[in-house]
């Protein structure tokens, strides 16, 4: 058996101080949480509808989804190896295609999309509000636990304009697609947003998230406790904002995505990587004009970082800008040449 990365299993539908508590506290530790899945925030049903609707936008022809390719804004499809989510150690680009979907406005898309699923931009839409509503609930629990009141949430309180994005993505089988020993699925990366909403197929292995030694844990889709759960728990994960907004205190951890491996510390018993494997993140964002300066927190305000820790992410480094400024910065990093192409 692995040595899985012990992340808490919250259910938030419980005493709403002691959750915010909970919240805090593993957001501190792990940076990592996983929310059990009861249907009640979002149905097993919809999250089912929406990794059939993945399915099916990767499925359609090349060419619609390359007519709806990666913009600056961060909207639309990236083909296999176009994003490199680790640019200073990555020879080759991710072992992956993803489509982007930004807010919708009154349940119609801001890009455009690929024919094979224009007829279901309600469900997509109504997909991406319901994550948005659960972010902002997780949100407002986390600025409750760290006595700031509704400061996060509000700052998400967003119509149309923030850069969130709901991201389908999809990784091939390994063995069906010719590869080198330079790919890797998705590169070692802290996620860009406040926070970050993954949801995962049971018996689909791959990611790792790095431990404050630097080791890789394996992050199993259904931790011991969550198998007779209707769905896998839907994991958060604390993005850089929440980090520069304490200070350091939340861990915006750096996680990866990887191949099957000979190495029996990685596995976890029941999942492979033998086949395709789908994941679905939702990147929650703020307003792009806020300042990502510390809030006002005891908490935040008596966290003494660990020096001795290695440096685990590269841009931790407490700076303060704002979100949209914090964000070009990471998507030109990963994306270089689209950024580059279109400077005037
Ligand atoms: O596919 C996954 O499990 C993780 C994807 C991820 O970390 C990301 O897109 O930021
Ligand atoms: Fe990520």
């Amino acid at each position: 058996m692995s040595a899985a990365a012990n992340i808490p299993i919250i259910d938030i539908s419980g005493d709403q101080d002691a959750v915010a508590q909970q919240l805090v506290d593993a957001a501190q530790e792990h940076g990592f949480i996983y929310i059990k899945n009861l249907g009640r925030d979002i149905s097993v049903g919809d999250i089912d509808g929406a990794f059939a609707l993945s399915k099916k936008l990767f499925d359609a022809p090349l060419a619609e989804k390359q007519a709806c390719t990666i913009q600056t804004n961060n909207r639309g499809w990236s083909g296999m190896h176009s994003e490199t989510l680790d640019p200073k150690n990555q020879k080759v680009g991710d072992f992956k295609e993803a489509f982007n979907f930004g807010e919708f406005v009154n349940g119609k898309a801001q890009q455009p999309l690929p024919p094979t699923v224009a007829g279901d931009e309600p469900q997509i839409s109504a997909f991406a509000d319901s994550c948005h509503k659960l972010c902002r609930k997780l949100l407002h629990l986390l600025g409750i636990g760290l006595d700031v009141g509704d400061f996060f949430s509000s700052a998400h309180s967003t119509n149309g304009e923030s850069s969130s994005i709901l991201r389908f993505l999809r990784y091939p089988p390994p063995d069906q697609t010719s590869r080198s020993g330079d790919d890797i699925r998705a590169g070692a990366h802290s996620d860009y947003g406040s926070i970050t909403l993954l949801f995962r197929l049971k018996g689909q292995a791959g990611l790792e998230l790095q431990k404050k030694d630097g080791t890789w844990a394996p992050v199993p889709v259904c931790p011991p406790g969550s198998e007779n759960d209707p769905s896998p728990p839907i994991l958060i994960n604390i993005g850089d904002l929440l980090s520069y907004w304490t200070n350091g205190l939340f861990r915006s951890t750096v996680h990866r995505v990887v191949f099957p491996s000979d190495n029996e510390a990685s596995k976890v018993e029941g999942e492979t990587s033998a086949g395709p494997r789908y994941s679905i993140a939702f990147f929650c964002h703020p307003a792009g004009s806020v300042a990502l300066e510390p809030v006002p927190s005891e908490r935040v305000k008596n966290f003494v970082p660990d020096e001795s820790a290695p440096n685990e992410n590269p841009y931790a480094e407490r700076k303060v800008m704002t979100a949209n400024e914090h964000l070009f910065m990471r998507l030109k990093a990963s994306y270089g040449t689209l950024y580059d192409e279109k400077k005037p």
